[in-house]
């Protein structure tokens, strides 16, 4: 097909995506990266032409909306409201987290289950892609009052859900504290001790290395871009913001391999440790996690060695590779000019669109080494597939185990956006191979069970 016709059928398609959804401005930037790549694709395939594969892709088979009331330490009746979108099943049931936050919209959680499609796809496990959460915040709550609103959230999922139907885990404000709750509640009221929830405790058949795998997923296939261009981890700088169990899985992991990590942030700032985050300052990001606080500052008060930088955003520090993972929209296109300007020389996302479109064409345009979350991200859900594994055949491998297996799916990944994403200079467009990487798993399963 011509250029001229492939610029308007993407001109088209974006057009009636934003018609079908107003004000979903996450949803429409994760759709917008997506049709960028995988239309030109579709075009110069036959077999996929035609097929409105990605108009399918972008409308959620369903979306249940519902309402959460639970009452607070102090007797107050509380309202929020429960999402789960079920986007695609096409590959597996769905598979996604569910997020705690005050931010949570049916923007957010639409964005996150259209990217969750394509990275479950990438991962090649037997599963869909869906996302939940709520708009509940966690920051301040009792044991109790957490307790309380996980029961309630699950009290209405629970007739959604299912292990052949929707596996859920956690993301943003969902650990391993709120798995348990949720899983109490599902198995009190279905009566049924399933795998229906992963990110569970050892004690209940959660897997061991699932709480760092994202992170250190995160750290395999950085490693892997690194050596494209004959680098190591070994040596380098580490510019990481956040610091939950993503950033903490990858703090560990960097330092293991030889690296050093300058910085984690919150939403208050970021701290720059001159000497490396290593050694027990790593558990102590934990320690600060499971206090319920999310203040960076902290971690400075405890170690002289680190300077707190207020109200900054950790991308003006020089570093050779930097690693968002925080939040999405959390590096914006002035973060990636001072990455560039010091000299950075890749870029793996670790949070879900932590970049936004402009900083990342920045990227591209400069020929920096660029992951998107939904290639390099994805050792977290892999590692639940491999928990919903052991589930099914009643075992628990070892971490090594595990450990292998998830490095195994992460370098195999990163040789998918290779194949589709390697330019005749030899540079490899990530986002575009992981897009079409990703697409074409389910497209093929979408051709094959019809209209549907
Ligand atoms: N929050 C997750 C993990 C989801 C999962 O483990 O099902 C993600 O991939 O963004």
């Amino acid at each position: 097909m011509e250029q001229y016709n492939v610029e308007q059928k993407i001109q088209d398609f974006i057009a009636d995506i934003e018609a079908r959804n107003p004000n979903e401005p996450e949803f429409l930037q994760a759709v917008k990266e997506v049709a960028v790549t995988v239309i030109p694709f579709i075009a110069a395939h036959s077999q996929y032409d035609g097929k409105k594969l990605l108009e399918r892709m972008a409308e959620p088979e369903r979306t249940i909306i519902f309402r959460v009331p639970w009452v607070d330490d102090s007797g107050e009746i509380q309202v929020n409201r429960g999402f789960r979108i079920q986007m695609n099943s096409a590959i597996g049931p769905y598979k996604g987290g569910i997020r705690f936050h005050p931010t949570v919209n049916l923007s957010v959680l639409k964005f996150l289950a259209f990217e969750q499609t394509f990275k479950n796809s990438l991962t090649t496990l037997p599963m869909g892609g869906g996302k939940g959460g709520a708009d509940f915040d966690p920051q301040g709550k009792s044991d109790m009052e957490i307790m309380r609103f996980c029961q309630a959230f699950m009290t209405e999922l629970c007739k959604h859900i299912g292990p052949e139907t929707d596996v859920p885990a956690g993301d943003i404000g969902v650990g391993a504290r709120e798995i348990g709750y949720l899983f109490g509640q599902y198995k009190k009221i279905r009566n049924e001790f399933t795998g229906v929830l992963t990110g569970k405790g050892l004690a209940y058949g959660g897997s061991l290395i699932r709480p760092e795998a994202t992170g250190y997923g995160v750290v395999y296939f950085c490693e892997q871009m690194l050596k494209t261009i004959g680098q190591d981890i070994k040596g380098k700088t580490f510019a990481v913001s956040g610091f939950g169990n993503v950033a903490w899985g990858v703090v560990k992991k960097v330092t293991e391999l030889g690296g050093k990590v300058l910085t984690i942030s919150g939403p208050d700032g970021y701290i720059y440790d001159e000497d490396g985050i290593s050694g027990d300052k790593i558990d102590y990001l934990l320690q600060l996690r499971a206090s319920g606080n999310n203040r960076a500052e902290d971690y400075a008060t405890k170690y002289p060695s680190a300077k707190f930088f207020a109200g900054k955003r950790p991308w003006e520090v020089k570093c050779d590779v930097a690693i968002p993972a925080a939040t999405q929209n959390e590096l914006y296109l002035e973060d990636a000019e001072m990455l560039v300007a010091n000299g950075v020389i890749c870029v793996t996302e670790a949070a879900n669109m932590p970049s936004t479109l402009d900083a990342i064409n920045y990227f591209l345009d400069n020929k920096v080494l660029f992951s998107p979350g939904k290639a390099s991200n994805a050792g977290g859900v892999a590692t639940s597939g491999l928990e919903m594994t052991q589930n099914s055949i009643r075992l628990n491998w070892s971490s090594e185990e595990v450990d292998m297996r998830l490095k195994e799916i992460m370098i195999g990944i990163h040789k998918a956006c290779s194949d589709y994403g390697k330019d005749k200079d030899g540079y490899v467009n990530y986002v575009k191979g992981a897009n079409i990487a990703g697409f074409v798993k389910v497209a093929e399963a979408m051709l094959a069970q019809g209209v549907v």
